[in-house]
């Protein structure tokens, strides 16, 4: 899958750091089908990779071992652990092997110099940017192309990250504001989820009344959203009745600036990946 399917090993997928988004790659990959032999592990603390080989049934590995047998490495580190694992990785790494990173703000270039640098050669890199829903099958990822990429390589990280939910092919300079709205995006989503349902406490409902309605509200809008067509503010307008309870509940969000403050917050996002990014290297 990686173009390099004529090499043993080819089509085996190695996540190198196996946190919350590493697992949430690899229990989705497993859920897809691919078999538990053709996915390695690399983990650096000792007891969250027993955790892993006793809950997945994976081979947890050394680096070396990793690079040397996979086709594809999935470079799953915090992005100011990429290049002491770049490092790691490049001395073992054979021509032709994909290399694809979920790191924030680490470009395609800093990944590509980091191997060089490392005494591996030059290989394929994508850049992605995934997001947590992946772990339900509803994740979001854009992905980029490095510049030893080709269409093959984009086409081998979409079918990767594709069995987790929906993927797009963005320009790498797009990818600091992907990440905010995407890749943080859940994030958002939970913190106003949390917001409505201690709001629902405070008017007198239990607090499990309050999730159900809360959660259900979530799904049910989300789903009209993605499955209607109808631009967000006709959905909104549909739930607003002249002088009704939704206008008094939207004016005092207005008056809160809480639409100035999504733009100023994802703005800070944004600027934190491409900081992120140059701390690692790029
Ligand atoms: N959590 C999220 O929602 C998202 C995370 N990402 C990216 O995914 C990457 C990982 O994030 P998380 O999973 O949240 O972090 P995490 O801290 O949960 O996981 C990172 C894992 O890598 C391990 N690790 C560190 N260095 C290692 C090495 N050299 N070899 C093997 N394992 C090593 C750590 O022990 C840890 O388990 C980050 O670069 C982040 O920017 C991207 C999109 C969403
Ligand atoms: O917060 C972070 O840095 C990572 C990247 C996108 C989501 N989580």
């Amino acid at each position: 899958m990686s173009g390099t399917s004529d090499r043993p090993g080819a089509d085996v997928v190695a996540v190198l750091g196996a946190g919350v988004m590493g697992e949430t790659l690899l229990s989705g990959l497993l859920r897809a089908g691919r078999a538990a032999e053709a996915l390695l592990v690399t983990e650096r603390r000792p007891e969250r990779a027993q955790e892993l080989t006793h809950r997945y049934g994976v081979r947890v590995v050394d680096t070396a071992t990793a690079v040397q047998e996979a086709g594809t490495l999935v470079l799953v580190v915090k992005p100011q652990d990429v290049p002491s694992l770049l490092a790691d990785v490049a001395p073992h790494l054979r021509a032709g092997t994909l290399v694809v990173s979920l790191a924030a703000g680490v470009t395609t270039a800093a990944l590509e110099h980091g191997l060089v640098a490392g005494g591996g050669p030059h290989v394929p890199v994508v850049r992605v940017m995934p997001n947590t829903p992946a772990l339900v099958d509803e994740g979001m990822s854009a992905i980029a192309a490095g510049t030893g990429s080709g269409p093959e390589h984009l086409d081998a990280a979409e079918a990767l990250l594709g069995a987790v939910g929906k993927v797009v092919r963005v320009p790498e300079h797009h990818m600091d504001a992907v990440t905010a709205v995407s890749g943080s995006g859940p994030a958002y989503v939970f913190y106003v989820v949390e917001a409505m349902i201690e709001a629902g406490v405070l008017l007198g409902l239990s607090r499990e009344v309050a999730t159900t309605l809360v959660v259900q509200t979530v799904v049910g809008a989300g789903r009209m959203v993605a499955e209607t067509g109808q631009h967000p503010t006709v959905l909104r307008e549909q739930v607003s009745s002249p002088a009704g309870t939704t206008m008094a509940a939207v004016r005092v969000l207005d008056d809160h600036r809480v639409r100035a403050a999504f733009v100023t917050a994802m703005e800070a996002a944004r600027d934190r990946s491409a900081e992120l990014g140059r701390l690692a290297g790029s």
